[in-house]
C-alpha cells in the first residue's frame, strides 16, 4: 500500500458516507437519509429539495452560510452533471449557460477550460483520486465525484492555487449538494494537492507502461490508446508518435476559421488577431476567445471549421474528371485549373454531400460550387440537421444548392449516375476529434465500430451507384481507425471493380497552402485484406492528417473515380 493509500479519505462502513477518515476537514455530517435512489425520472441526480428524491443535505453548515459558489466554477459543475446524468453534449450546453450567467470573457474562458479540461481528464483524475478515497469511486454520490474531478482539474491540471481550488470547490459542494460532502471533498481535495501533476502522474501512471499505463497517464480509455497505436502504425506514422497523439487530444484546440472562397473576406479576420493557417488556403487561426465577434461569423461567410476538414472539401472540388473517351486518366490527382466550370455545350456539374450535417464541409462546398457555376445537393439524414444544414448554406447563393433530407443509402437508387463529384463524410467513431468532443472518449466503445463501419459500407455503395462515369468521390471520416478507413477502402475496391482509386496525399497537398508531411505507408505496415494489388496497396494512396502533427483533427481522406467503360 502507498504512502497515500493508508491517508486515503472516507472510510468503507462508515456510518457518514461522505465523511473524511479521521475527521479532519469534516464540516458536518448528512442530514438526510443515507442512501436513497437519487436520480428522478428523466436521470437528473438531485440532492436537494424533494422528498424521496435522493440524499438530502443541509444547504450549508451554519458557520459558513456567506460562502457562495462562484458562477464560473457552478456553469462547469452544471455542465459537467448535464454530460454524466442526462448525456447532454458539453459543446451544446455550456454556451446557454455561460450567457445565461452574464459570465465575463475571461471567467468564460475559466469556466470552459474547467468544464473541458475536467471531462478530457476523467481518466487521470478518477485513477488520483481513487488514491485518495478509501473504497470506489462508483460507490460515491455522482455529484460528489463530479465535484472532486472538478477540483482534481484546477489543482492539477489549471494550476489554480491550492488553497484557492479547495476554498471554492468546498462552497460550490456545499451550495449545490451540502455541508456533509463538502467536508469529506475538502479532505480528499487536501490530499490531492500533497502533490503535483508530474508526481501523481507517476504514481498511477509510470512513463515505462504498457498501453493501461499510457491510457491513465493521458486520459484515454484503453481500447483507444490501442487503436490509435494501430492507426499511426496503419498509416504509415511512426508509433513512438502515440503519446504526443494523447497529449494533444488533450489541449483545447485553437480556433481554425475559413472564408468561404467568394463570399467571404479573410483580411478583416486577419487584423482582428487571428493567424494565417500554414496550410489551409483562406483560412485562420485565433485564439482571442469568442469567434462570433469576428468579421463575417455573424453572416456565415466567415466559418469556424477545422482546417484539416477544410481541406478534404477543397481536395474533392479541384480533383479532375474524367472526361468521356479518356481511359487513361491513372491515379492523376492533381486540380485541373479549371475543374467543374460548364463546357461550353455541356452541362454544369451537380455535386453530393450524402452526409452533410450540420453543413461545415457544405457550406465550403457550396461556395466553391458556385464559383464553378456547378450545383450542390446536400443530403442529412436527421431533421434538425437537415436544417443547420440550410442555414450554413445561406451566405450561398439559392440557385445553387438544394438540401435532400432522407437516408444516403437510398441516394444511389434515387439518383443512379446523377452525381460528378460525391462526399461521403461518414458518421464515424471521431476518434480523431476527441480533442473538441471532450466526453466522446468516454463514450464510444469498441463495439460501435461494428454498427458504424457497417453503415459506412451502405453509404459509400449508395454513394457509388449515384456517381456518374468519370465522376469522383471522395471518403472523409475524422476517425484514423484502421477499420474505418484502410480497411473500409479495401473492402470498397473489392466490391467495385469500376473504382479507380485516385492519389488522395497529392490531392489534400496539391490544395494546401504549405507541405503537408504524409508519410508513405510500407506494405508491411497496411492492414491486411490481401487480394488484388488495387486492393492490397489500397492504404497507399490515401492520406491521413494527424492533431499532434498538422494541429487538425485526425482527417482520413481517399479519392475515387468512377471508370469509364
Ligand atoms: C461526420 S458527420 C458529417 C459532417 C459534415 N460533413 C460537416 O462537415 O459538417 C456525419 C453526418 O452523417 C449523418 N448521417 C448518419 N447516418 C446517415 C444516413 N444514413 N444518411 C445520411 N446521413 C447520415 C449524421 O446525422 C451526421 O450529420
Amino acid at each position: 500500500m502507498s504512502k497515500h493509500t493508508n491517508r486515503r479519505a472516507g472510510r468503507s462502513g462508515d456510518a457518514n458516507r461522505d465523511r473524511p477518515a479521521g475527521g479532519s476537514g469534516s464540516t458536518g455530517r448528512p442530514s438526510g437519509p443515507r442512501r436513497q435512489d437519487n436520480r428522478d425520472a428523466s436521470g437528473r441526480t438531485r440532492n436537494r429539495g424533494r422528498s424521496g428524491q435522493g440524499r438530502r443535505y443541509s444547504a450549508s453548515a451554519p458557520s459558513q452560510r456567506s460562502r457562495r459558489a462562484d458562477p464560473a466554477r457552478l456553469v462547469a459543475y452544471e455542465v459537467v452533471r448535464a454530460v454524466h446524468a442526462e448525456d447532454a453534449y458539453a459543446n451544446l450546453v455550456l454556451p446557454p449557460r455561460l450567457q445565461r450567467r452574464r459570465l465575463d470573457r475571461r471567467d468564460a474562458g475559466f469556466a470552459t477550460e474547467l468544464t473541458y479540461g475536467t471531462l478530457r481528464g476523467i481518466g487521470l483524475y478518477d485513477a488520483v483520486l481513487a488514491e485518495c478515497v478509501d473504497r470506489p469511486l462508483a460507490e460515491l454520490d455522482p455529484p460528489v465525484l463530479d465535484a472532486l474531478r472538478l477540483g482534481a482539474h484546477q489543482l492539477l491540471g489549471m494550476r489554480v492555487p491550492a488553497h484557492a481550488a479547495l476554498d471554492a470547490t468546498v462552497a460550490l459542494v456545499r451550495e449545490q449538494i451540502g455541508a456533509g460532502p463538502s467536508g469529506f471533498v475538502n479532505a480528499v481535495l487536501r490530499r490531492v494537492s500533497e502533490r503535483d501533476r508530474e508526481e501523481w502522474t507517476e504514481t498511477v501512471a509510470p512513463a515505462s507502461g504498457t498501453d493501461d499505463a499510457l491510457a491513465v497517464r493521458y486520459s484515454h480509455p484503453a481500447w483507444i490508446v490501442r487503436a490509435l497505436r494501430q492507426a499511426l502504425v496503419a498509416h504509415g506514422a511512426d508509433a513512438a508518435s502515440l503519446p504526443a497523439l494523447l497529449e494533444a487530444d488533450n489541449a483545447a484546440p485553437v480556433l481554425n476559421l475559413v472564408a468561404l472562397p467568394g463570399l467571404g473576406e479573410l483580411s478583416p479576420v486577419l487584423e482582428a488577431g487571428a493567424e494565417p493557417s500554414p496550410i489551409g488556403p483562406d483560412a485562420a487561426l485565433y485564439s482571442g476567445g469568442d469567434a462570433a465577434r469576428l468579421p463575417g461569423v455573424e453572416a456565415g461567410t466567415v466559418r469556424v471549421q477545422d482546417v484539416g476538414s477544410q481541406l478534404t472539401a477543397r481536395a474533392l472540388a479541384a480533383v479532375p474528371l474524367s472526361a468521356p473517351g479518356d481511359t487513361a486518366a491513372g491515379q492523376d490527382a492533381a486540380p485541373a485549373g479549371h475543374a467543374g466550370r460548364p463546357g461550353p455545350d455541356g452541362p454544369s456539374e451537380h455535386w453530393l454531400d450524402l452526409c452533410a450535417g450540420p453543413g461545415g464541409k457544405a457550406a465550403l462546398l457550396g461556395a466553391l460550387a458556385a464559383q464553378r457555376g456547378a450545383r450542390l445537393t446536400a443530403n442529412e439524414v436527421s431533421e434538425h440537421r437537415a436544417r443547420l444544414v440550410e442555414h450554413a448554406l445561406t451566405p450561398v447563393p439559392s440557385g445553387v444548392w438544394s438540401v435532400r433530407h432522407g437516408d444516403g443509402r437510398q441516394v444511389g437508387a434515387d439518383q443512379p449516375g446523377a452525381f460528378d463529384r460525391i462526399l461521403v463524410d461518414a458518421p464515424c467513431t471521431g476518434l480523431g476529434a476527441l480533442r473538441r468532443r471532450p466526453e466522446s472518449r468516454w463514450r464510444r466503445t469498441a463495439a460501435d465500430l461494428v454498427e458504424l463501419t457497417d453503415l459506412q459500407a451502405q453509404l459509400l455503395d449508395s454513394a457509388v451507384a449515384a456517381l456518374a462515369p468519370g465522376g469522383v468521390l471522395a471518403y472523409v471520416t475524422c476517425s484514423p481507425h484502421p477499420a474505418e478507413t484502410i480497411i473500409q477502402v479495401q473492402d470498397l475496391l473489392h466490391r467495385h471493380d469500376g473504382l479507380e482509386q485516385l492519389d488522395a496525399k497529392a490531392a489534400l497537398q496539391a490544395v494546401a497552402a504549405g507541405p503537408l508531411y504524409l508519410p508513405a505507408i510500407t506494405s508491411d505496415a497496411a492492414p491486411g485484406r490481401g487480394g488484388p494489388e488495387r486492393v492490397a496497396d489500397a492504404g497507399r494512396l490515401t492520406a491521413q492528417l494527424w492533431p499532434h502533427e498538422h494541429a487538425t483533427d485526425a482527417m482520413f481522406l481517399a479519392l475515387f473515380r468512377a471508370r469509364r467503360t
